[in-house]
């Protein structure tokens, strides 16, 4: 796993542009009120053209904050947003025509109007004219798979349809920054499975950046290629998911060994939340236990200075939920660890930014 190095991100002054960077965003901070909360406290991140990326956080983190600031919605206190060459600052009416995507509890189509028409006045909107793009509407509607419904109103559509429609539409208007916020909830399994294979294709296809803003971890783990996770207005992680999960990944492990463990359960429980221990075969013991990749040799040390050996061991995955948990949990140790410019991981194997 030489790869698994999280990107910590510490808080300091950083003002390049990376080179294939799409939305750069440097020294965000944002301040409510002049005694208020730092809801925001100066992040920086990058998203390249046609990517996915999640951003996440416990209630609070700072994220609709950061999203807001970016889509120029409200003006941060400090920093600057840019998508493309456009400063969202200076030019929101610009940049806005970049940007297209849905707010959780937000109506962002003509509910009265048909799906076309709601096509046709997006792509109006852009400048373009709804005729000569009968073609490319054609397109959206297959590839997002509601051609049948392109003479419905949007008001008798179901959720899940309701929101590949709102993806069409900012795809019928040309934009190619789309933020989602909760873009699953609500939705049920198959309208949740057939939405991420939309925004997979999404950004497979039309080279689209979109970045999605979820509480779902699965919508973030099948679509997104990186994930950024926020905690009390910093960005405590932001790495691919694969990265994420392997670095964090702790196994869990069902182990029989060929003895009596009483003389080491107090430290498997402790060090390895050990449960479940019962009696196998004559003399053998049973339990479970939970061991972070790193951790594994220490429990290999543990069992053998009780002279016991390890006859069946079986495993279960971990997800992304898990490692986000992990994360908030335990961020501030985290951060210290970072500021201090110590490994976290005992294995040395995360890098810091
Ligand atoms: N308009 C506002 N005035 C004052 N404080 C605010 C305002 N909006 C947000 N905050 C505060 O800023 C902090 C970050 O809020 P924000 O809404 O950005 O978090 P979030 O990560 O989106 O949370 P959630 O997942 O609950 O939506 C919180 O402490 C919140 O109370």
């Amino acid at each position: 796993m030489a790869n698994s190095a999280v990107k910590i991100h510490k808080r300091g002054e950083k003002t390049d542009q990376a080179e294939d960077s799409f939305v750069t965003v440097r020294n965000l901070l944002k301040q409510y009120g002049d005694e208020g909360v730092e809801a925001i406290k100066g992040i920086n991140f990058d998203l390249e053209r046609g990517t996915a990326v999640g951003i996440l956080g416990p209630n609070g983190a700072g994220k609709t904050t950061t999203i807001k600031c970016i889509l120029g919605l409200i003006v941060p206190t400090e920093g600057t947003v840019r998508i493309g060459d456009i400063d969202v600052l200076e030019d929101p009416k610009t940049a806005y025509q970049h940007i297209g995507g849905t707010f959780e509890g937000a109506r962002n189509m003509y509910w009265r109007l048909t799906v076309e028409e709601n096509l046709d006045f997006f792509a109006a909107l852009a400048g373009n004219n709804p005729r000569e793009r009968q073609a490319r509407h054609e397109e959206l509607l297959e590839q997002f798979d509601i051609s049948d419904k392109a003479d419905t109103v949007v008001r008798e559509l179901s959720r899940g349809q309701k929101q590949k429609v709102t993806l069409a539409c900012a795809l019928a208007r040309n934009a190619d920054f789309l933020f989602l916020d909760e873009p699953t909830l609500g939705l049920d399994i198959e309208s949740k499975l057939e939405l991420q294979d939309v925004l997979k294709k999404l950004v497979e296809r039309e080279n689209t950046t979109v970045l999605v803003s979820s509480h779902d971890m699965d919508v973030i783990e099948e679509v997104c290629d990186r994930a950024i996770i926020m905690n009390d207005g910093e960005i405590i992680a932001d790495d691919t998911v694969d990265n994420l999960v392997h670095l964090f990944e702790k196994t869990r492990y069902e182990i029989t060994v060929d003895g009596e463990c009483s003389d080491i359960r107090t430290d498997l429980e402790g060090k390895f939340d050990a449960d479940g221990f019962k009696p196998h075969g004559s003399k053998g013991m049973q339990f479970r236990v939970t061991v972070a990749s790193n951790e594994f040799y220490d429990l290999i040390d543990l069992l053998r200075n009780a002279d016991l050996s390890i006859e069946t061991i079986e495993t279960v995955d971990t997800n992304l939920e898990e490692v986000f948990l992990s994360l908030t949990e335990n961020s501030d140790d985290r951060r210290s660890a970072t500021e201090t410019d110590q490994s976290i991981a005992s294995s040395g194997r995360r890098s810091h930014e």
